[in-house]
């Protein structure tokens, strides 16, 4: 099954946080890695105002043993890891991860939904997500690229001097 995983970070060391996250969610058995996308710096939507613009990433895995509460549980350690401090909706984070989708799975429960519930709206997970697969669908909203064509881009802009590298 394919897992999509997005990556933001917009306190502290940002692009180490997000390579650290990389390669902290491929460390244990069970998910391997297909491919990592280009690092965007973007405005933050929503939560307070003046703060710090993110850099945003997203990963793609595989699995075929996982399922996708572990994976959810995956993805909320490593957040952890990396001292996310969660006090303002949509405020500044050390680290978030969200998981995208797994396969063609669709999940209600707030614990964990599926596909994520903003991601077709978020110009900030779809325009990496593209980059790093480019016939990209999310299930139950069609192709990724047809959803990009009616968002805004603007506050996406890609940082070529940033490279994550596949998880060590
Ligand atoms: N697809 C999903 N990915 C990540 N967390 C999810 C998902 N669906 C539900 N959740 C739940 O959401 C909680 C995380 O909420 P949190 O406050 O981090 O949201 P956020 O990252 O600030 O905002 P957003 O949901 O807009 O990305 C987790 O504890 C998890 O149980
Ligand atoms: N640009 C940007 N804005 C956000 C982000 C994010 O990762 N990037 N994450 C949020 C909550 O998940 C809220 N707002």
């Amino acid at each position: 099954m394919k897992v999509v995983l997005a990556l933001g970070s917009n306190v502290g060391r940002r692009f180490d946080t997000l390579q650290g996250a990389v390669d902290a969610l491929f460390d244990a058995p069970g998910l391997d890695f297909v491919a990592v996308s280009p690092v965007y710096e973007t405005d933050p939507v929503g939560g307070p105002p003046d703060q710090r613009a993110y850099l945003n990433a997203v990963v793609i895995g595989s699995t075929m043993t996982l399922g996708p509460k572990a994976i959810l549980e995956r993805a909320l350690g490593v957040e952890a890891a990396f001292g996310r401090v969660r006090e303002v909706r949509w405020g500044p984070r050390t680290l978030d991860v969200d998981l995208i989708m797994v396969g063609d799975l669709l999940s209600e429960d707030p614990e964990l939904t599926l596909p994520h519930p903003l991601a077709h709206e978020r110009a900030f997970v779809l325009v990496p997500w593209s980059q790093a697969d480019p016939g990209a669908v999310l299930p139950g909203r069609g192709s990724v690229a047809g959803l990009l064509a009616d968002l805004d881009q603007q506050g996406v802009r890609l940082r070529p001097d940033l490279a994550l590298q596949p998880p060590d």
